[in-house]
Parts: structure tokens; sequence; C-alpha cells
């Protein structure tokens, strides 16, 4: 099942509800945007679910949410939000209707505790126009003005009957048990309850209180006394309060709990796929460049600075290497030439959208948009997946980078054994949506990536680190219980692999590299179930030629990159592209392409060039026209004596 279900206590929100349902609402929301694949949003998920139950009776003025932007139907919802990482904590306001997309809670203590206090702050910063519906005042009481602010408030209820109780919690002004109460019993009626402050001595004094955290009980027939529970703990004042005779809870608050969405159509039940251990499959590695680019990118509206050139190295390394079908590496070499010629320092990502949805309709470039987890498929459709399929990418990416070791000719990443590993640390910590997973991955990487001195220890070295994770992980809520977390290969992938020395367990690490050679070399990954195999075989694991630039493909001819924004490997390839061969990319007619975000057909296209060749025709016959005129008519009109 996916984290979070109907049986929880936290409202299930997907593209088709998010919007309705927290914009303008008569209470305020706290949503977490999660990823089902993100290991500490599984982590995270009991204490979420904790929390929603331990305040589902605050529902009338903050409820607790949930999107799932792992899930395809909401894609698109989450890039519109901006979440860029999951978990992402959201608050929103009641009634707010400037269609914001809500406040982020950037803090690193995510306790139950602290997020429930966090969410009484921020109901308290709502003002008397915009307060939830019937969220009591949470501020202390001083209801009643006087001469002796609230002291008089509440002194007056002294001797006075009434038709419900009144509870008084008094406390420091820090401690927040007062208005967790409060928001404990609003669904309740027969009680009210109000907060006061140690520091009201006048009051402390005339009830005989002497200590807070304590609590004072008015009852309806004017009597008054100090409530007596055993522990002064919120959960003890609120089960006393809700158990007075006459104490009940409202009827109607039910309704005002949002319905369940019946899943969301967040469907369950995925298919089995037959797979064989031993295999990498394409299907994963494509659905995961899929989920790659089309998701976890595309929450960023422009790239720049850092950002852009992390995107523009990790398309150089995976156009360069990666062993897929030739429609996807035909994608994404002519991305990589795209954002090489482009001399702008800020690209809108939708533009990089449109070239991997070959919006130009290119003749054979090809991405799948369909997400088929196969060596990476999990036993529910929360687990593995998306981070399997980047594990994977990047072991095949090591390792291809050894066995071609021309294919990152003139790309600057040349020589560079640790092209790929810095290239997938600066993506993991960039851009990678599990940022805690990022953080400790940038921690391996400082401890040890300078020991890697050749390509083959960046092999090795990608190896031990996905191992030291795995072992990190055992146990863990993010372990798929099908697929265990285990140093990795096991003994019956990789028998050499393993040796005994005195009685202790030692890799041979010999075996292991070759091995991963093999494992994740082009000739073991497996076309079944790929949706892109129609194309075109995969490439096989020869050395490829170095693409030179298409300059056709340019969007924007006029543009020429800038000296300083084209990269220096772009520089290079364009001086050194003689000999090499071209990337036998064919531009169909194309029925149409953007420039300078202006729309033109193929029929604008066609007309441009005819009107071009007319003119030059029609220029080149007046010019003849007129020469020949002017010949004929001076010796007619010559005078000599003028
Ligand atoms: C860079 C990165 C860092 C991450 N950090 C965290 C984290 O800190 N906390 C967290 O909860 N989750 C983290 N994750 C996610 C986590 O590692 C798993 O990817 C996720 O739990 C799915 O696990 P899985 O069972 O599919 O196997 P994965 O660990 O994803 O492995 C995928 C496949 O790779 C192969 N494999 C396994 N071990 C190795 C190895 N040592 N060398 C080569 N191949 C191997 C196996 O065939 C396996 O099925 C991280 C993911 C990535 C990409």
């Amino acid at each position: 099942a996916r984290l979070y279900t109907e049986q929880d206590p936290v409202v299930i929100l997907s593209s088709d509800s998010l919007k309705q349902t927290v914009l303008n609402s008569s209470s305020a929301w706290l949503l977490q945007f999660y990823s089902s694949w993100c290991g500490h949003c599984i982590q995270y998920s009991p204490t979420w679910k904790a929390l929603a139950g331990d305040v589902k009776d605050w529902a009338q003025a903050i409820q607790i949410g949930v999107v799932d932007c792992a899930h395809e139907k909401n894609f698109d919802i989450c890039k519109e939000f901006g979440i860029h990482f999951y978990p992402t904590f959201r608050y929103f306001k009641a009634h707010d209707t400037t269609n914001d997309y809500g406040k982020t809670y950037r803090g690193a203590d995510r306790e139950l505790q602290t997020v429930r206090q966090l969410m009484v702050n921020f109901l308290q910063n709502h003002t008397k126009h915009d307060w939830p519906v019937g969220c009591p005042p949470l501020d202390p009481a001083r209801s009643f003005r006087g001469k002796l602010g609230m002291s008089e408030g509440i002194l007056s209820l002294m001797g006075k009957k009434t038709e419900f109780y009144t509870a008084v919690i008094f406390e420091d002004e820090d401690s927040y048990i007062g208005r967790e109460v409060i928001l404990d019993l609003m669904p309740y009626e027969g009680l009210a309850v109000k907060r006061a402050l140690s520091s009201d001595k006048l009051l402390m004094e005339k009830l005989g209180i002497s200590s807070v955290p304590s609590a004072y009980l008015f009852y309806p027939n004017s009597t008054h006394t100090v409530m007596n529970v055993q522990k002064r703990l919120r959960f003890f004042f609120s089960s006393f309060l809700k158990l007075l005779p006459g104490v009940h809870r409202k009827q109607s608050t039910s309704s005002l709990q949002h319905p369940q969405p019946g899943n969301n159509g967040q469907g369950t039940q995925v298919e089995w796929k037959e797979f064989e251990k031993s295999k990498v499959y394409m299907a994963d590695l494509e659905s995961g460049l899929h989920y790659l680019m089309r998701v976890e990118l595309a929450t960023h509206k422009t790239l720049e600075g850092e950002e852009l050139k992390t995107f523009k190295d990790f398309v150089t390394v995976v156009a360069k290497l990666f062993p897929g079908h030739q429609s996807v590496v035909k994608l994404l070499e002519t991305l990589l030439e795209w954002l090489v010629s482009l001399p702008l320092e800020k690209i809108p990502y939708d533009a990089i959208l449109d070239l991997v949805n070959n919006k130009m309709r290119i003749s054979g470039l090809y991405l799948s948009e369909q997400v088929q987890w196969v060596g990476c498929q999990g036993s529910s459709v929360a687990l593995r997946g998306y981070p399997c399929s980047l594990w994977t990418l990047f072991h095949v990416l090591t390792v291809q980078a050894a066995n071609r070791p021309d294919a990152l000719a003139n790309t600057g990443f040349e020589d560079d054994p640790l092209a790929v590993l810095q290239t997938m640390r600066r993506y993991i910590g960039t851009f990678f949506g599990c940022q805690e997973c990022g953080k400790h991955f940038e921690e391996m990487a400082q401890e040890s990536l300078n020991q890697v001195k050749s390509v083959d220890d960046a092999i090795l070295w990608l190896w031990r680190k996905h191992n030291q994770v795995n072992a990190r992980l055992t146990g863990s809520m993010s372990q798929d219980p099908m697929f265990p977390k285990t140093q990795w290969p096991t003994p019956d992938l990789c028998p050499t692999c393993h040796e005994e020395q005195e009685g202790l367990h030692v890799w041979n690490e010999q075996m292991v590299l070759a091995f991963l050679r093999q494992h994740y070399g082009a000739s073991n990954i497996s076309p079944k179930y790929s949706s892109n195999s129609q194309p075109g075989p995969p490439a096989p694991d020869k050395p490829k030629a170095i693409s030179k630039p298409n300059s056709n493909l340019h969007l924007n001819q006029n543009l020429k990159p800038s000296p300083d924004s084209a990269p220096k490997h772009q520089k290079r390839s364009d001086t050194n592209g003689a000999g090499q061969k071209h990337t036998g990319i064919q531009i169909e007619a194309r029925p149409g392409m953007t420039i300078l975000g202006l729309g033109f057909s193929r029929v604008d296209m066609s007309l441009c060039v005819f009107l071009y060749a007319f003119s030059c025709v029609f220029l080149m016959f007046m010019f003849f026209f007129f020469r020949f005129r002017s010949k004929r008519w001076k010796p007619r009109n010559y005078r000599p004596y003028v």
C-alpha cells in the first residue's frame, strides 16, 4: 500500500482535491508533500500519522493532510506548488484567497511535539479577520476588559451561575498546555476552556494557585475549585474535562472533517513483472530518467548558476555514457547540444521539458513517459522504484566510463576518473528529492572521494558506499520485506566475490570489480518491458564517436554561445569537430518550432524560405533589368554639346 491510507487520520489529497480543499478553507492546513520512494518520508510516516491522530480534534481549526508527489497523478500539482524536496511541510492559512502555495516549515526538528506546537503558533498568526471558524481564542483570557484586565474577567465568574463549565489552565507564558487543551476540547459542548498566565499574580492568589501548570474549574452551579488531576499534563487535563457530566462531543464535528476521497484513485495494485536478479533492466533506467527529467527536475521553474551547471554536466555524462536505445541517447545528445549552444545563464525548465517531450518532433528522439519498474519494482507501490533506478543508473555510468574510455573525450571530463561520481554527487546534493539522503551522500563523498584515482576505483567506490547505505538502512522502514537490504552482491550472484580470512568474511575486490563490470555492462541490460524498445536496439558497448554539434539543431541559430557561457568542453568539441562522426540525427520537416518563445508552424517556416528565395530572384531581376535599361538609355540620350 501507499504510505497513507484512508484508515489513517490524515486527509489524503491529490491533484483533484488539493486546491479546492486547502485554499479558502474554513480551517488552516498543515500538509506534508512526500514521495513514497523517499526513505525519510517512509521513516517519518508513523510520526505524521501519530501527530494527525493526536490533533484530530483540532480539525475545525487546523487539519493535517498529505500529498504523494511520487504518484503520477500528482506530478503536475507538486510542480505547481514548487515542491523540490521530500518531505516538504507547508502551512495554509484559513480563508486564504490569495491562491498562494503556503508557507514552508524549514526547521530541522520534526518531532511530534515540536510540529504540534508550531501548529499552535501558526494558528495564532491568524488575524481576527481570517481566524478559523470554530477555533476558540488562544490568547490568555482577557475577553472582559476592565481595570484589572484578565483577572477581573475570570474572577467575575466567581459565584455566578452559568450554562456551562469554565476551565482555566494556569501556565507560564511559553507553555503550550493551555492552548492545546483549548483545541482538544473544541469539538465538545458544555464547557469553555481558557488560558491564564502565571504572571497574573492577583488571579493566582485569589484562586489559591501556587504552581503551574494547574487548572481551575468553575461549575455551572457557581461553585469552583482547583481541578484535581493525577498528573499535570495535557492528556490528563483534557481527559478530565471530556468526562465531566454534561460535557458531550458535538454531533456536527465529523461533517467538518474532510471526506477521504476514495483512495484518490491511487490504485495500489500493480501487475508483478517476472525478472532475473542477475540482470539490469532498461525499463528501470528509462523510467528513472523519465522521473528525473519530467518530475524531479520539473519542480524547478528555472535553472541557473550552479543548478544549471550541475544539470549540464549531468546531461553531458548521461548523453555520452548511457548505453540506452538510440532514441533515448539521441534525445540526450540533442538536449546536450541545445544546452551548450544556448548563451543563456538562466533557462526556464519548461523549455527543457519541451525538448525532453520532443515538442519539435525531431525524428528518432523519444523517452517513454511510462513508469515500468522491473528489477526496481517493490512489493508495494510505495517501495523501491526511483531511488533504486538512480543507484542503478550511476552504477551503469561508472562501468560505462571504464568500458568506454574515449566516450567523454572533448567534453571537459576526459581523463577524469571522477567524472561520473562528481556529477552524481552534485546531482544528488542539488536535485535529489530526498534531502537527507543527499546530506549523507555528501558526507561519504567528503570523507573518501579524493581517494578515487582511476575509473575502476570509481566503480568500487560507488559499490562500497552503496553497501554502506544498505547497512545503515537494514531493518529500516524503507526496506522492502521482499528485497531486504544486504551487502551486495550476495553469494548466489557472485560466489567468488566472497572469501573468509581467519573466520571473518572479506570481499575479494578484484572479483567484485569484474562482477560489477559484467553486471552493469551494456550487454547485461535487458530490453524486456522497455517501452522504448521499438525505435532501435540499445547502443553496443563499443567506443562511440563523439558527436559534432549539428548546427541545424540549434533552436536559435542567431544566438552564438558567448565566450563565457559556452562550457569549456563545448568549445573544444567545436574546434576538434573535424573528422568526427555525425550524430546521425535527421531533421524531418518539422511541424513546428519555438524561437525566442514564439511558435512557428511548418507553414510559417516554408513561407519564410519561399519569400526569401522569391525576394532574391526578384532583386536580381530588378538589378539586371535596370542595368540593361540604363545601358540602352545612355547612347540614345547622348548629347555631346550639352
Ligand atoms: C545516492 C542515494 C542515497 C540514498 N540515501 C538514503 C538514505 O540516507 N536513507 C534512506 O532511507 N534512503 C536512502 N536512499 C534510498 C535507498 O538507498 C534505496 O535506494 C531505497 O530504499 C530503495 O531500495 P532498494 O531495495 O530498491 O535497493 P537499492 O539500495 O536502491 O539498490 C538498487 C539495486 O542496486 C543493486 N545494489 C544493491 N547494493 C549495491 C551495491 N553496493 N553496489 C552495486 N549495486 C548494488 C541491487 O540490485 C539493488 O536491487 C538513497 C538513494 C540514493 C540514490
